[in-house]
């Protein structure tokens, strides 16, 4: 584990990496120009490495004093690490799980705040038992606590008072060099509704994963919180809530401000790609809209949720053992009709539009929380629109508009049943029981909203009541369940992890100019084809997490053709859109896994 092979490409200034498809066996760490010395080196977890900075390099850094003298490698600090983890696990096993997920993370953000590289190497090497802590579901939980659990800020943050400095603001970030960057304004965090300024810790997980996924170097990441202010009464009220103790901002006042951040962001940074994450509904499309052609940017909640949710809908397909173009006969019924529902809607309906080279008229229902959407209703979203049924069509299988969910399910008696609604439970038992009556052989049961709390149901209740035949997916993690019958129902988790690392990734190594439909296409159905049949066969329609970094360089890989093919690419560094053009796909999955962050201590060298 330890020896990797590991291509380098000589860093020769700060952050800089250069870009090269040359290959080396020799693990040779580039050097890093640092500015510090002594105890502000100690202090900046950016270079920190605690016991392990080597005699010479105490000697040039002036750190001979400051250190206990034993010096203890990277091999060994890790150890140690996983031991005092271990311990911690031993030692709250039996109390309540939120009490030991916060005590799991808290041991994780020391490390994160003291040293980056042996944080994100224990990251890494454990990204299947630390996804959970640093991501979903846990970082929901932090999220609601983060007032209490707050000791250091990350990231930057931005707020209604900042309005007109922006432009200068900006530069307070420390780093050159920014590649990608989450943004947030806290108003819809997970299914845990507005939680103002502490939604900061979203961006912080998400872009933790673009490291251990995508290879991202965490010198180059930027979570942001725009705080427009919140409607969260209790927020309001609470003395210590650390963001604008006032409501949000609206309509011009709200938009302008993002107008302006956007601009300060692209001026410093142009070249960096933005990942619009957990916005409210009424401002995820808006700003999606406003934004994608300008530019190099995607909203995660609505795009990369549809890409994940495609691949697994046409996995879906062939473990029914039918051909993928009869996905266009599939019934879907998706509960939600905000912006990860009607992402996952698009896409499907660009997919069936594409098989069926018409404009179709796929058998997809759409639920919100006053029931069937139909043409009737009155008031309906434009972007929901598109997806409301004919009252003809509805009337014919004895359904009305607004009708509940049980009757959709009963009437409709659908292949899949997608959940992105934020309500927890929602698929009770009587509503999984009518899945039985699906007409496909294996129904499908999508419980996608986060965290734990907020799916649509669990795992367990899903085999229990809907029947051994399913297949299921979460957005949060589930254990996988042991049947009756002896076999194991496999839990898929339905999480647009599996995309937002390599669109980000591609995008960023093909230095687009923008993040087009073509692009996202390209990313789910690369994950789609993914999955061997046998996979497909056993249930399990996405890779298991402990290979989050080959699939990312595959996804990340088909992005960059895509925006290549597409002319939207202006290539990065020395590499060009030609010599992207001339790579082929092993070529490009190569180029994009070299250039990987990868955590080992650099040699650090000072310059004043
Ligand atoms: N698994 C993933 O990768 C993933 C990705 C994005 C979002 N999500 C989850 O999806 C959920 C929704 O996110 P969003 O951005 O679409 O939120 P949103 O606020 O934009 O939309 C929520 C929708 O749910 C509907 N709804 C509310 N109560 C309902 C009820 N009782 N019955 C039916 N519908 C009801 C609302 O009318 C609305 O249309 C969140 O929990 C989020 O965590 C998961
Ligand atoms: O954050 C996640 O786990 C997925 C998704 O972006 C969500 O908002 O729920
Ligand atoms: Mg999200």
């Amino acid at each position: 584990m330890w020896r990797r092979t590991v291509t380098r490409s000589v860093a020769v200034a700060e952050n800089v990496r250069k870009f090269s498809i040359a290959a080396s066996t020799f693990p040779i760490p580039s050097p890093c120009i640092v500015h510090k010395r002594g105890a502000d080196i100690l202090h900046d977890p950016w270079f920190n490495k605690d016991t392990g900075f080597p005699l010479t390099e105490r000697d040039r850094l002036g750190l001979r004093g400051l250190l206990p003298p034993r010096v203890i490698s990277f091999e060994q600090q890790y150890d140690r690490f996983m031991d005092s983890y271990r311990s911690l696990e031993k030692n709250t096993a039996g109390q309540p799980e939120n009490v030991v997920s916060l005590a799991k993370w808290r041991i994780l953000n020391r490390l994160h705040d003291r040293n980056e590289t042996l944080y994100y190497k224990v990251l890494i090497d454990n990204i299947k038992d630390f996804a959970p802590i640093i991501y979903t579901p846990t970082v929901g939980l932090v999220c609601q606590n983060y007032s209490g659990l707050f000791r250091r800020p990350r990231g930057m943050y931005f707020s209604a008072k900042d309005r007109g400095e922006m432009m200068s603001i900006i530069y307070n970030w420390p780093a050159p060099e920014v590649d990608m960057i989450v943004l947030t304004d806290g108003s819809r965090i997970l299914g845990l509704g507005d939680l103002g300024v502490q939604g900061i810790g979203i961006p912080i997980g998400k872009l933790d994963m673009y490291v251990a996924a995508a290879g991202i170097n965490p010198q180059r990441v930027l979570p942001i919180m725009l705080d427009v202010g919140t409607n969260n009464e209790k927020l309001l009220e609470d003395p210590l809530y650390l963001g604008l103790r006032e409501r949000r901002l609206e309509g011009e006042e709200y938009i302008s401000i993002v107008d302006e951040l956007m601009e300060a962001l692209h001026t410093r940074w142009p070249k960096a790609v933005i990942q619009f994450e957990d916005f409210q509904f009424k401002w995820a499309f808006e700003t999606l809209q406003r934004y994608r052609k300008k530019y190099c940017m995607f909203n995660d909640d609505i795009q990369g949720t549809a890409g994940v949710a495609l691949a697994g809908l046409l996995g879906v397909v062939r473990a029914q053992g039918r051909p993928l173009l009869d996905f266009v006969n599939q019934k879907i019924v998706v509960v939600g009709a905000g912006s990860a529902g009607l992402g996952v809607l698009n896409m499907a309906y660009q997919a069936v539009s594409r098989m069926t080279g018409t404009t179709a008229n796929p058998q997809f229902y759409l639920i919100d929380k006053n029931g069937l959407i139909t043409k009737e209703r009155s008031g309906v979203d434009p972007s929901a629109a598109p997806f409301a049924k004919s009252i003809d069509e509805v009337e014919s299988i004895g359904l009305r508009e607004g009708s509940e969910l049980l009757e959709v399910v009963k009437k409709v008696k659908p292949h899949v049943l997608l959940g992105l609604s934020g309500v927890g439970g929602i698929f009770n038992e009587q509503v999984l029981k009518a899945m039985r009556d699906s007409n496909s052989s294996k129904p499908a049961i999508f419980a996608m909203s986060n965290p734990t709390d907020n799916a649509e149901c669990t795992a367990v209740d899903a085999f229990k009541h809907a029947g051994e035949n399913i297949v299921f997916g979460s957005g949060s993690p589930f254990q996988n369940v042991e049947l009756e019958n002896g076999t194991i129902g496999y839990v898929n988790q339905a999480n647009n992890m599996y995309l937002f690392p390599g669109i980000g990734l591609g995008a960023l190594l093909s230095g687009a100019r923008i993040v087009s439909d073509g692009m996202l296409q390209a990313a789910s159905e690369c994950l789609a084809s993914y999955m061997t049949e046998e996979e497909i066969q056993k249930g399990k329609f996405y890779p298991s997490i402990g290979s989050i970094r080959n699939i990312t360089a595959e996804v990340g890989a088909a992005v960059l053709r895509t925006a290549v093919m597409e002319e939207v690419a202006e290539g990065r560094g020395e590499v060009g859109p030609k010599e992207l053009a001339h790579m082929s796909k092993e070529e490009t999955v190569e180029y994009i896994t070299n250039n990987m962050w990868y955590p080992i201590y650099s040699p650090l060298v000072h310059e004043k």
